[in-house]
């Protein structure tokens, strides 16, 4: 799994594969790494796909259920700190998350880390999972912040055996978040950057 997440000049762009493995089998290259929480809050998932979806999930109704409560929404901040209080809760018998949570509230844009150690960090950008030394950051416009995040899973899937499938992209800014792709092929994308690099010229120009 590569996931991707960096704060940019318009917001907070997350990137990330599609890729499920089962040992050495390769049991999905179609699954969504990103949870779309509610219309402010996106989460990422690495680590064991059950344990992620599962709490996130978990995640989302508490955030539902608070909102209906108090009228209000949970901030980025306060709904990260409630995962990160599970993972505490859980820690040592065997989780295996490695997470962000990012979204906007009354106080902008936020992205955080939070993972099974019970570990939750704010900041300007993480990758996480196994294809995540691969992908790299840049502060950039929204097209280049989305090319960058595309260009940084592709490649992680391309040295990552563990990552692979499609590329999915959500920018999040002040009114939320807008999936940006939601699903390029990443052998689509070789041939494309191939093709880009002069690799697979037509032979006749
Ligand atoms: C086929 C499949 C799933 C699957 O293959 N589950 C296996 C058991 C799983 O959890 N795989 C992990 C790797 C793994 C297996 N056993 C573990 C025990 C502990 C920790 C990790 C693992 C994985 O692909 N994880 C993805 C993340 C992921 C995958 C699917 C959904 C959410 C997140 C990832 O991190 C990279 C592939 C590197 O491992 C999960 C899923 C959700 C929705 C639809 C299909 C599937």
């Amino acid at each position: 799994t590569t996931t991707l997440g960096f704060v940019f000049k318009e917001g907070i762009l997350l990137a990330v594969d599609s890729r499920a493995s089962m040992g050495s089998f390769l049991s999905s290259e179609q699954v969504r790494k990103v949870i779309e929480i509610n219309e402010y809050l996106l989460g990422t998932m690495a680590g064991g796909a059950a344990d992620c979806q599962y709490w996130l999930a978990y995640l989302a109704n508490h955030c539902r259920t608070y909102e209906l409560k108090n009228g209000s929404k949970l901030s980025v901040a306060a709904a990260s700190k409630f995962l990160q209080g599970i993972l505490i809760g859980y820690k040592n018998s065997g989780l295996s998350m490695g997470c962000m949570i990012a979204g906007t509230d009354l106080s902008g844009q936020h992205l955080y880390y939070i993972d099974n150690d019970g570990m939750r960090l704010k900041g300007d950008i993480f990758s996480v999972g196994s294809g995540s030394t691969y992908a790299y950051d840049m502060i950039l416009s929204l097209t280049e912040a989305v090319e960058l995040g595309v260009r940084a899973i592709y490649h992680a899937t391309h040295r990552d055996t563990a990552s692979g499938g499609v590329v999915r992209v959500y920018h999040i800014h002040q009114n939320g978040w807008t999936k940006v792709h939601d699903g390029i092929d990443v052998v689509d994308l070789h041939y494309k950057f191939a093709q880009q690099k002069g690799l697979v010229g037509d032979g006749d120009e």
